[in-house]
């Protein structure tokens, strides 16, 4: 493709995730899948280019208001063209060159973007939240999160993400798997505190290399893999994932099983559980079993304090993934967080259920809200006095009451976890 054709094929995809109430990642991967013509290194350009507006899109919008012009994909892209140092004169050009090309700029356009010449993104009467690229509704939230550092934070939080790799301790190991994506042409090194961790040089394709496919390594953030540390499994016991999802967390849990014992990976959604299948085979595991959850499930019942470990991995505001999906910022509302936090200790009353006496429930979220994390903690404790929060399983840096990790700080995804145990007696 060309550089004109890319450009039409970025406003074409902005438009739909402009349009679509999904989230931006599933409206683009319906785009690249209905146009296969597409190859893999043009589908990497044009999803920099409408990735680079959604990280900016408060900022961009800001600006076209302040013009009075209308926020369309096409100004977006030409903005954040021209904010990223491009001439408005190569703008112009990719706008006419060749028949592929989106139609010419028109002199309504022209003149807006003229406009931004000699601007910056930053302007010194943005309000906060355009700062920060976030609701207005939450700053207050973030800002009694975070304090002084939100600003860092935030920028952290607006980096693209990493790619880390979980090494299948049951098929390989660090060195070998590291060997193994070298022979691929891929550069990695072990990730600062997860003891299976690597992270990707840059992000290349994984998935398709014989080393994925042979199950000695999974694709997962490294912030994840340490909730699957902080559950503390060990071989022969009985554990639950009981917010399973595609099992991204159960197959880490049944590797420090060392496949002895057994995991009931749990959720109520069909098509999550039966991703899970695939990822459990090419992982060699055998200790696994899926129970998708129902609405007054016997199961729970029949199970009661069976089990060792019960890990629940709650629906979340998902505002520690920010990185990763940053058009997320903007729709996530007020009325989503207070449905989540309501869930999540819903979730928490049945999952206790299952946690015998000197067993472990970790509540974990991907969030960076009090909310979500350290107040759904006290309020179960409060409704549960036979449970008790334990220091958090971690690598020595991030010992503590809970486990709270960061971008800024330590480089991975947003998480909370919490380990509480129900008392003996
Ligand atoms: C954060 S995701 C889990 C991600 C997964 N643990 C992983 O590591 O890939 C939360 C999951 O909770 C599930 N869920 C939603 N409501 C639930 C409920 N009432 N009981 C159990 N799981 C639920 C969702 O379907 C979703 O898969």
């Amino acid at each position: 493709m060309t550089p004109a054709g890319q450009l039409a094929a970025a406003i074409d995809l902005l438009t739909e995730i402009e349009a679509d109430p999904r989230p931006a990642d599933a409206v683009a991967n319906h785009f690249f899948r209905n146009r296969r013509f597409i190859g893999g290194g043009d589908r990497r350009a044009v999803s920099t280019l409408v990735w680079g507006v959604l990280r900016a899109r408060r900022h961009l919008g800001w600006w076209l208001e302040k013009l009075r012009a209308p926020q369309t994909p096409r100004l977006l892209l030409a903005a954040q063209a021209i904010f990223s140092g491009q001439t408005p004169h190569k703008i112009a050009l990719a706008f006419t060159s060749g028949r592929y090309g989106p139609p010419p700029l028109s002199p309504e356009e022209s003149a807006v973007l003229e406009r931004f010449a000699g601007h910056t993104l930053e302007h010194p009467e943005m309000p906060e939240a355009v700062k920060y690229e976030i609701p207005d509704w939450i700053l207050p939230k973030l800002k009694a999160q975070f304090g002084s550092a939100l600003e860092a934070e935030m920028a952290a939080m607006n980096e693209p993400a990493p790619l880390d790799l979980r090494v299948n301790m049951l098929k390989s190991t660090r060195e070998a798997a590291i060997g193994a994506l070298a022979r691929e042409g891929l550069r990695a090194e072990p990730t600062a505190y997860s003891p299976w961790g690597l992270r990707l040089a840059n992000r290349q394709s994984v998935t398709q290399g014989q080393a994925f496919q042979d199950g000695l390594v999974e694709i997962q953030d490294e912030g994840s893999q340490l909730i699957a540390l902080a559950v503390d499994a060990h071989p022969g016991m009985r554990v639950v994932d009981y917010c399973a999802g595609a099992g991204g967390k159960t197959l880490a849990i049944a590797m420090t099983m060392e496949n002895k014992g057994h995991i009931v990976a749990c959720d109520v959604s069909v098509p999550r559980l039966e991703g899970a299948i695939k990822r459990l085979r090419r992982a060699g595991v055998h200790n696994a079993e899926r129970h998708l959850l129902e609405p007054g499930d016997k199961w729970l019942k029949r199970q009661g304090q069976k089990f060792d470990r019960v890990l629940v991995d709650a629906p979340c505001s998902g505002t520690g993934t920010w990185r990763r999906n940053p058009d997320a910022r903007t729709r996530l509302t007020e009325a989503d967080l207070a449905e989540l936090t309501q869930k999540q200790a819903m979730i928490l009353d049945q999952a206790q259920k299952l946690v015998k006496p000197g067993g472990k429930l970790v509540y974990a979220t991907c969030s960076v809200l009090n909310d979500e994390n350290e107040s759904q903690v006290e309020a179960f404790l409060a409704r549960y006095p036979m449970f008790e929060q334990l220091p958090i399983e971690a690598p020595a840096a991030l010992r503590g009451a809970a486990l709270r990790l960061s971008p800024r700080v330590h480089g991975t995804d947003g998480f909370f976890a919490a380990v509480l145990v129900r008392r003996e007696t």
